[in-house]
This record gives C-alpha cells, sequence and structure tokens, in this order.
C-alpha cells in the first residue's frame, strides 16, 4: 500500500464513509487530515473518525499530498479558490457531483492532475463502488494513488468520457438511497402482513444482502436468477407481475435519466461560461 498524506476537504456523509473504509482497510489514521467550516463540527468529525479534523483548508492542504475535496457541489468554486494559495503538485481528487475537471482546474487555477471520483457510501464498510476520470494533467501514479482510495472502499471502474460520470452518478452514487427505499418499503409491507418490524427489518435486508451476494458470485444473468425464484404459478410471479403492471421499469429508466440530467444541470447552474467555452 502507497501511503501519501491525504486532506480531506470537508468531512461529513460521504468524506466520513470513504475515512473509515479507508481507515478500516489498513491505512494509517495519521496520514489522513479533514477540515469542516466550524470547530464544531470539526470536533464531532474528529471524535466519529479518529482523525485530526479542523477548519483551517489551507493548512490542511499544505500538509496534503493528495486533497479530496468533499464538500457540495454549491460550495466547490469558494473552497477551490481559497485553496489557490496552497497549491503545489498535489493531486485533486473531487467527489463532487456533477461539475467537471475543467472547472476545477478554472477554480483551482492551476493546470493540476485531477482525478473525478464518484464513490457511494457503502465505501464506510468496505463495499463502496466507485467510477473514476481523470484529467490529461493525471499521470499513471496519480491514477494508481486514485485507484488505491477507491479500491480501499470498494471496487471502482474508470471511465474515458468524463461525460458517463452522469451515468456512473445514476447508477452508483445515488444508486444505495434506491435500494434503502426499497427495503423501507418492504420493511413496511412486511410489516403490514403480520410480521414485526423487528423480524421484517432482519429478513428484508438478509434478503438483498444474499440476492447481492448470490448475482456477484454466480455466473448466471440476474433475468435468469429472477426467474429461478419465480416457480410457475407460484407466488413470486404475482409479486414481479404487480411490480411490472405498475411501471417500476420505467419508472426506473425515468427516475435515473432524471438524476443524471440533475447531475449535469448542477454543472450549468455552478459553472459559468469562460470566453473559451462560451
Ligand atoms: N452523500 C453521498 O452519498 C455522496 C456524495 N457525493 C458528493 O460528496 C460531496 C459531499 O457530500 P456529503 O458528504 O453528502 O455532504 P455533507 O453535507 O454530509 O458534508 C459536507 C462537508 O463539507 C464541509 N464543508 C462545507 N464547506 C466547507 C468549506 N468551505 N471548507 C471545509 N469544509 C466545508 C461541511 O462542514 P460543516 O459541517 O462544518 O458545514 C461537511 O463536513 C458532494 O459534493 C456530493 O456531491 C458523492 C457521492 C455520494
Ligand atoms: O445526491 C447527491 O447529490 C449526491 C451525489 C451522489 C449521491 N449523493
Amino acid at each position: 500500500m502507497i501511503v501519501k498524506n491525504i486532506a480531506f476537504i470537508g468531512a461529513g456523509n460521504m468524506a466520513g464513509a470513504i475515512i473509515k473504509g479507508l481507515i478500516e482497510g489498513g491505512y494509517p489514521a495519521s496520514a489522513i487530515r479533514a477540515t469542516t467550516r466550524s470547530d464544531t463540527s470539526a470536533a464531532k468529525a474528529a471524535a466519529a473518525l479518529n482523525i485530526e479534523v479542523g477548519t483551517d483548508n489551507v493548512q490542511a492542504a499544505r500538509w496534503a499530498e493528495v486533497i479530496v475535496l468533499a464538500v457540495k457541489p454549491q460550495m466547490l468554486k469558494d473552497t477551490c479558490q481559497q485553496l489557490t494559495s496552497a497549491l503545489d503538485q498535489q493531486l485533486v481528487i473531487s467527489v463532487a457531483a456533477g461539475i467537471d475537471t475543467q472547472a476545477l482546474s478554472q477554480w483551482l487555477g492551476e493546470a493540476l492532475a485531477i482525478v473525478r471520483s464518484m464513490p457511494n457510501t457503502p465505501s464506510q464498510v468496505g463495499a463502496g463502488a466507485s467510477g473514476l476520470f481523470a484529467n490529461a494533467k493525471a499521470k499513471a501514479g496519480d491514477r494508481a494513488f486514485a485507484q488505491q482510495i477507491a479500491e480501499a472502499t470498494g471496487l471502482c471502474i474508470w471511465v474515458e468520457d468524463e461525460a458517463l460520470m452522469h451515468a456512473v452518478t445514476a447508477v452508483s452514487g445515488s444508486g444505495p438511497a434506491y435500494y434503502f427505499l426499497f427495503m423501507e418499503a418492504m420493511i413496511e409491507a412486511g410489516t403490514s402482513l403480520g410480521l414485526s418490524p423487528e423480524s421484517a427489518r432482519a429478513l428484508t435486508l438478509q434478503t438483498a444482502l444474499g440476492a447481492a451476494q448470490l448475482a456477484g458470485k454466480v455466473d448466471v444473468p440476474v433475468d435468469e436468477l429472477k426467474r429461478r425464484v419465480m416457480s410457475p404459478g407460484g407466488t413470486t410471479e404475482r409479486a414481479i407481475h404487480a411490480f411490472e403492471q405498475g411501471g417500476l421499469r420505467p419508472l426506473i429508466q425515468q427516475a435515473m435519466s432524471d438524476c443524471a440530467a440533475r447531475s449535469q444541470a448542477l454543472a450549468k447552474e455552478l459553472v459559468q461560461p469562460t470566453e473559451e467555452t462560451r
């Protein structure tokens, strides 16, 4: 494992999940620092993550060899502009939705090696899925280090066309929330059918885990795995029929298109066109 000093600018849900996953995977906590906006949130994050957390972005960035931008996209421009005085060849990794490497370079004020990563919160338990894109300034070593962070917390794929990061966001960045919604609805339905909420929750979660593990471990397409649960004239067939009749499939298509479109719109809202791009 290559160890470099990593400064996370922002220590919220996503940074916290990556930091926990990294430390759980054996990355030294002393090589990770983070920042937040207030002393109160810094103290809270430090206690939760067992790392040094402060409020001085410039100081953290000067200490770092790798800077991970993990603030909300709406905060990113100001945060980047604040960091310019601390930049000295560090690799910058941004996990922000929507904002492309061109905008980041413009805001950081330098032609830097930048990797965009779209991770997800299961990174916290080593089961993350990240999509990565590197700009032309990123060297093989930069790509390898970004990949090491992503792989320390789960699996990762590279995309060579940055526009595909919107699709990655729709599939895996936002994806955990879709499954949590489905679990929430299954727990409610199981409870309404008479199970205790605890039993409905335990059975729902284990079923989600089991289905994902089975699909990942056997070399069988998911539609065939689905068919193997559906005995003709049996119970599952009724449930799947209800989902299909109710339009679940086009609804998922719609939801994920909306998600990708929001990622594109974020970029348009937050990035002013420059003379060259106008
Ligand atoms: N949540 C998710 O599942 C995913 C999120 N992302 C991306 O990750 C990024 C962060 O999202 P998320 O973690 O959910 O957001 P949170 O609101 O949970 O965390 C944001 C963090 O940024 C800090 N922050 C805000 N402004 C500054 C600043 N100027 N300097 C230093 N720290 C600052 C906040 O500190 P304070 O508490 O003091 O305000 C907080 O710690 C977003 O860009 C999002 O698109 C990507 C993939 C998945
Ligand atoms: O909802 C969001 O905007 C972020 C990006 C992907 C997951 N959460």
